[in-house]
């Protein structure tokens, strides 16, 4: 039988990762956030369409999407492909107010175009976005004419920009030591309107070189040459003009890659690394500079043009000027608790300004696992833990606080590990988790199951649904199985009964079965409605007892238990499936509760029964289902007994929660 569950991603308060005790396995990842971002604003301003592919489809960009759409620019967006229809030189619209969400990428090149093509324009962002400066390019900005207001605190967002009076004969002088997105904004924003040649002269020490490379190879992608004096003075020529490339294709995303990479230096062998596809020697992303501190580590990295393949190696502390490759060197501080002896984190100041104070947030979360940690103004030194601490990690926000900590589940202690708020990857890696669970592999048994048996119309499958969905786990419906096997036995004309037991046993293993979030599906067929008829339940049932048929699909419920979790509803899902389950339910409600619960539903769904029939048959279900030879519905020895015939359902799934919560080691949050 081929079976697929295709889960639901519903917003979690917390995700708790088992621990990983192996990782391997190809990956393909996002398109760079970086990368994107700047294609789609020099797409936009640039004449002639652009097809980007492999786009990134975030948080972030999706905030420059929307800003540029707001500013009169048609984008045509088909998944991660989005043809941009180029406005030329400057907005269609010269009015609108911007919300930029926390996204550095989108609100500081914005302004620079904003600023010097003009208009009247609002940009904000969320309060951390208030709070990350950008005095130093509003100060350029202005020095080139520019009208510039801050709305709220000096030198911070959110901004008024109105149209200015050029002035460009000047050099403008910009700092390039506290962030380089400064250095960008003006690189992608002057070809706009040099009509004549441009200077900016960076004042002190350049950081994050290697963004700013980034931003020089689009430009020349778009048909404008930089020249360059080393990285203090750059100019732009006058007449520059960006011109659309035609096409272009966005590569992976380095700084995501980098969680990757660091999970097969930790946790990969050499016979099963870790591989990413469509990233290597080609790139260009500073970010992947990050291999080579990796492999300085001890880590096995192996790059071709265009792939990666990572294992692990004895893994030692170094000493690091990160200031290249800012993003990604906050893997290495997660890497750094599985290297032997300390490792310095030098250069680093800007982490400060970013999502977070990433140096304070990053040190205390490192702290919590049991490492030593010293934090300075620009520097950060971690010593591995000697003892493993079970952790709830906050993530302040950060998507890189949230997948760097991810790592932590590697470690030998074979802890689990808490992630708060881990919708925070959305900002530029939503599907972060899922590809984390598809590489690195956990021990069946430190994966948990909450189990919940009990008869029918108890309210198994309300509180499974309810319950899974804040876990962020999947949900095993076993009574679907079993109504599945059913009505395809019965489709096939085969006896529900002893007499068909072999026959409906060799059936199942060929049935394709798919369930897609509310759908069933059964050899292609949309089955979900079918299998909800008391007729299929009741067929059920008699299927359900015979031995052949539920050794069948012993291994497919099974197959459920992967990470992060399962939510197991049927009959013996503590008794014979999960027997090791941390929490076996048995739900139960008084025989009367249970028939007007589930007549209540079938009336909603416009079958018509009467009460008194209804009664009779779940009553006949139960008296099966709980004297048969085979997994009979009787509960575990050490169920959790829970009648909840004067229960609502919202006390049940609390109550339940607080059970849980009881039993996993990080206390009762959430
Ligand atoms: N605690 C409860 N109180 C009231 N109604 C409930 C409760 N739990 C479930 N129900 C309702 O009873 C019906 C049957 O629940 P369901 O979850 O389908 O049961 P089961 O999976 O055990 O057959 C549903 O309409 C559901 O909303
Ligand atoms: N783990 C399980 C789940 C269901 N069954 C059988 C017994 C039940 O009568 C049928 C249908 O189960 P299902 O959970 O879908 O039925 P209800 O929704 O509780 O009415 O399948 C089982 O034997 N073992």
């Amino acid at each position: 039988m081929s079976l697929t569950a295709l889960p639901a991603h519903p917003p979690v308060a917390f995700l708790d990762l088992p621990p990983v005790a192996r990782a391997g396995g190809r990956i393909v990842l996002p398109g760079s956030k970086s990368i994107s971002n700047r294609a789609l604003l020099l797409a936009a301003f640039c004449a002639g369409d652009t097809v980007l592919t492999n786009v990134l489809d975030s948080d972030d960009t999706q905030v420059m999407l929307s800003a540029l759409r707001a500013l009169g620019c048609t984008i045509k967006q088909e998944e991660t492909r989005c043809i941009v229809h180029g406005m030329g030189n400057a907005p269609v619209q010269r009015k609108a107010d911007l919300y930029l969400g926390n996204a550095g990428t989108a609100l500081r090149p914005l302004t620079a175009v904003l600023a010097l093509t003009g208009g009247e324009y609002t940009l904000r962002g969320v309060p951390r976005m208030h709070e990350r400066p950008i005095a130093d390019l509003v100060d350029a900005l202005r020095g080139l004419g520019c009208v510039i207001k801050h709305l709220g605190t000096p030198g911070y967002p959110p901004l008024r920009i109105q149209s200015p009076t050029l002035r460009l004969d000047a050099p403008v002088r910009v700092r390039g030591d506290v962030s380089s997105q400064f250095l960008t904004a003006l690189l992608l924003a002057l070809p706009l309107v040099a009509t004549q040649d441009v200077t900016i002269d960076v004042e002190g020490e350049l950081i994050s070189r290697p963004y700013v490379a980034l931003t020089l190879h689009l430009l020349a992608r778009f048909g404008v040459v930089v020249r360059q004096a080393g990285w203090q003075r750059f100019t732009i020529p006058a007449g520059s003009v960006l011109r659309s490339p035609g096409a272009y294709a966005i590569e992976p995303d380095a700084s995501s890659a980098s969680y990757f990479i660091a999970l097969g230096a930790i946790a990969a062998d050499a016979n099963d690394p870790i591989r990413i596809e469509h990233l290597g020697t080609d790139s260009i992303q500073g970010d992947l500079r990050f291999v080579d501190a990796v492999r300085a580590m001890g880590a096995h990295v192996s790059a071709s043009q265009d792939a990666l393949a990572i294992h692990r190696g004895l893994l030692h502390g170094i000493d690091i000027d990160a200031n290249d490759f800012p993003d990604a060197a906050m893997t290495l501080a997660a890497l750094a608790l599985y290297a032997q002896g300390p490792t310095t984190l030098r250069n680093i100041a800007s982490w400060r300004v970013k999502e977070t104070d990433r140096i304070t947030a990053m040190a205390c979360e490192l702290r919590k696992l049991g490492a030593t940690v010293e934090e300075g103004p620009d520097f950060l030194r971690i010593a591995p833990p000697t003892c493993w601490k079970t952790a709830s990690i906050h993530t302040y926000d950060d998507h890189r606080m949230a997948m760097c900590c991810a790592l932590a589940a590697c470690n030998p202690a074979a802890l689990p590990v808490r992630i708060e708020q881990p919708g925070c990857v959305a900002k530029t890696f939503p599907t972060f988790f899922d590809t984390w669970f598809a590489v690195a592999h956990s021990a069946s048994k430190h994966i948990p199951v909450l189990c919940i048996d009990g008869p029918t119309a108890s309210g198994k499958g309300t509180l499974a649904a309810a319950l899974a969905r804040r876990l962020g786990y999947h949900v095993l419906d076993s009574g679907a199985l079993y109504r599945i096997a059913a009505l395809a036995a019965e489709r096939q004309g085969l006896r529900i009964g002893p007499e068909g037991e072999t026959a409906i046993a060799t059936l199942l293993p060929q049935c394709k079965i798919v369930f897609d979030q509310d759908k069933v599906w059964l050899d292609g067929a949309d089955v979900t409605e079918a299998i909800r008829s008391e007729r299929c339940a009741m067929l059920a049932s008699q299927v359900s007892a015979l031995p052949a048929v539920r050794r069948a699909l012993l291994d497919v419920q099974r197959a459920f238990r992967t990470s992060p979790g399962l939510v197991a509803d049927g009959r013996d899902m503590g008794t014979v499936l999960f027997p090791d389950a941390p929490l076996k339910i048995f739900l139960n409600a008084s025989a009367e509760e249970r028939a007007r619960r589930r007549h209540a539903q079938l009336v909603a769904r416009g079958v018509s029964t009467t009460l008194d029939d209804l009664c009779a048959d779940l009553m006949e279900r139960d008296r099966r289902d709980r004297s048969r030879s085979v997994a009979p519905l009787v509960p575990a020895q050490d169920a959790v007994l829970l009648d909840n015939s004067a229960l609502s359902v919202e006390e049940s799934v609390e109550l339940v929660w607080d059970w849980w919560q009881q039993r996993r080691p990080f206390g009762l949050t959430g």
